[in-house]
């Protein structure tokens, strides 16, 4: 069985620095993309020395100020949760740079994203205000979504990043779509890092990830701060009544292009009036 859920976890890093996620190729399995939760208490820093890897650093919830050489961006941050539903802000870091990120606010929560990178982009704040909103489907497969590094936003070499909103009672990547295979202009080939969140804070999803053959086929029942990693197939999330779901996905692959196939048993559901 192929490990792709990530329980959470509370490991205490350094003084105020609690670790809730680290999932990369170290642990899972993935080629490109990372992801880390970082729990931050005020005036705690984080401190990240990058080899051959571009991050952005997310502020999910409080505020916080990151530092990288001369750039320094001060008290960032818009929410007091992610389920505030409005966009934050982040900064995207190349390759090869240090990096601090300082808690302001009580308590902080940050998304360290990573993808491979050899080529130097300079260090960039992408405001709340640059996040572009999208809201997709209908009857029960409706979602909202805030994209932080979309394709067209060349800030990046590799991460593509997008926050998704899935209300109790709702499928969201549905129909199942895949993008596992170097076919563009058909379909583009990425993994994919889901970090969920769930309000109430009890509740529960559930994430499917399976290819067409099945030999892959893993239906994961997914709780508050874990983890769920996509190295291929298709990957639709079921939220049940009474609980609404958040996740932040992180994308990256050879090519920093998102191009899916839907699953074409199920695709009639997205062509529904
Ligand atoms: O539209 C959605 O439900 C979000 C997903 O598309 C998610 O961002 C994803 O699966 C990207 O491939």
């Amino acid at each position: 069985m192929t490990k792709l859920k990530f329980v959470h976890q509370n490991k205490e890093l350094d003084s105020g620095v609690t670790l809730i996620q680290d999932v990369s190729s170290k642990n899972a399995p993935l080629k490109y993309a990372g992801v880390k939760l970082l729990q931050l208490q005020k005036g705690a820093v984080y401190s990240e020395k990058l080899g051959k890897t571009e991050v952005c650093v997310v502020a999910l919830s409080g505020k916080v100020t990151v530092k990288e050489g001369d750039n320094q961006f001060e008290n960032i941050g818009t929410r007091e949760s992610v389920f505030d539903k409005k966009p934050t802000d982040s900064v995207y870091i190349s390759n090869d740079h240090d990096y601090q990120v300082t808690a302001k606010s009580d308590v902080a929560e940050i998304a360290l994203c990573y993808a491979p990178s050899n080529k130097q982009l300079p260090t960039k704040l992408i405001t709340a205000a640059d996040n572009t909103i999208e809201h997709r489907g209908n009857h029960s497969i409706k979602r909202y979504v805030q994209n932080i590094l979309p394709e067209d936003n060349p800030a990046a070499n590799s991460l593509l990043i997008v926050e998704v909103y899935t209300d109790g009672g709702n499928f969201s990547s549905y129909p199942p779509h895949r993008h596992d295979h170097d076919n563009l202009p058909e379909e583009s080939s990425l993994e994919e890092i889901y970090l969920h969140k769930i309000t109430p804070k009890q509740g529960f999803v559930f994430h499917r990830v399976y290819t067409d053959d099945r030999s892959l086929d893993e239906t994961m029942s997914v709780e508050n701060n874990d983890v769920v990693v996509v190295p291929k197939g298709y990957h639709p999330v079921g939220v049940p009544d009474g609980y609404n779901s958040y996740y932040l996905n992180v994308m990256a692959g050879p090519v920093r292009i998102w191009r899916f196939h839907n699953d074409p048993d199920h695709e009639w559901i997205w062509d529904r009036k």
